[in-house]
């Protein structure tokens, strides 16, 4: 057996007196419950260290703490509790808690037209703040969509009307031979350009739910064109015309979002980012947007 006491040089005295903004820990590995689905996660759990004169905080302490996590689902309630309990195990060495969650919401999603479905990853980033004992939770989700330039579809059609006219200038028009060009790349000789684009929310959320799933699917409605998981022709003969349906400008995208999440009533306030990877340019068409509800 040892008799020697273990060092414990988080309780001596700081060499230099300051406090700090955030102490903790980056890149835990945990399970979670979000609707269900145990999912992997990282956290990042930390404390101000209010007491500059105090050497360390007690990670173990916060890493404990978390064990809550793999046992309930995730609620801000839950949250709450963790970050209160960081406090209490930092009693006259901490004022404020701070938890991160990062994770992958998995959903399923059915094809547009034919009987099939697939899983979605969704990048998901839930941070919790216990501030001057005031409780916050936000919501980051990136949800990716297809947009196609208005531009570029308008400046297609006039291709293809100048194509119309040079292949049938003094020609009696008939049906069929209409259709038939209609059909043929001769005819439709230019297409617009589209890319793969991504929404980026962090929300400020009002209640006792976390409404993921909830807040994907409204800005996947109000996008109208998210990316797809299993795709048959049919299905993607209705993603063309869903493009086609919603040619869109990276301000386009963002007014659509900003109108949508107001009317959530799960939103208190949000600063949304969209981000089309061009394919015309090297460079992306990015726009941004920023609410806060007013109390009524
Ligand atoms: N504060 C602090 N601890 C660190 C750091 N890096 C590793 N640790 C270790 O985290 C471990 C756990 O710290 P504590 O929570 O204070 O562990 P403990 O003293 O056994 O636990 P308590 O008795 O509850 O205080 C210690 O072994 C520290 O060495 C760091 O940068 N800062």
């Amino acid at each position: 057996m040892n008799a020697l006491t273990l060092p414990d040089i988080a309780a001596q005295a700081s060499r230099q007196a300051l406090p700090l903004d955030w102490v903790g820990m980056c890149g835990i590995a945990l399970p979670i419950l979000i609707d269900g689905q145990r999912l992997a996660a990282t956290a990042d759990a930390g404390v101000s260290l209010d007491d500059g004169a105090a050497r360390g905080i007690h990670m173990s302490r916060l890493y404990l703490a978390l064990e809550m996590l793999d046992q309930q689902p995730l609620t801000p309630a839950l949250l709450r509790t963790v970050l209160q309990r960081f406090l209490d195990s930092h009693e006259g060495l901490s004022n404020n808690a701070y938890l991160r969650v990062h994770t992958d919401l998995l959903l399923k999603r059915p094809a547009l037209v034919s009987p099939l479905a697939g899983w979605k990853g969704y990048p998901v980033s839930i941070e919790a703040r216990l501030e001057n004992q005031m409780f916050h939770v936000e919501l980051k989700i990136d949800v990716t969509y297809s947009s196609t330039c208005p531009c570029s579809a308008a400046l297609a059609r006039q291709l293809i009307q100048q194509q119309f006219l040079d292949d049938f200038a003094n020609t009696p028009l008939q049906h069929e031979d209409v259709l038939t060009w209609l059909g043929s790349a001769n005819g439709i000789v230019a297409t617009p350009h589209s890319q793969r684009s991504s929404a980026q929310l962090h929300v400020q959320l009002n209640g006792e739910q976390l409404p993921l799933t909830e807040l994907i699917d409204t800005v996947e409605a109000a996008l109208g064109t998210a990316v797809q998981t299993a795709v048959k022709r049919a299905d993607e003969q209705a993603f063309a015309l869903a493009n086609g349906q919603n040619l869109m400008f990276c301000e386009d995208a963002a007014r659509r979002l900003n109108l949508a999440l107001k009317r959530s009533d799960a939103v208190k306030a949000f600063h949304l980012k969209v981000v089309h990877a061009e394919s015309l340019h090297a460079h992306d068409a990015v726009a941004e947007s920023r609410w806060t509800r007013h109390p009524a």
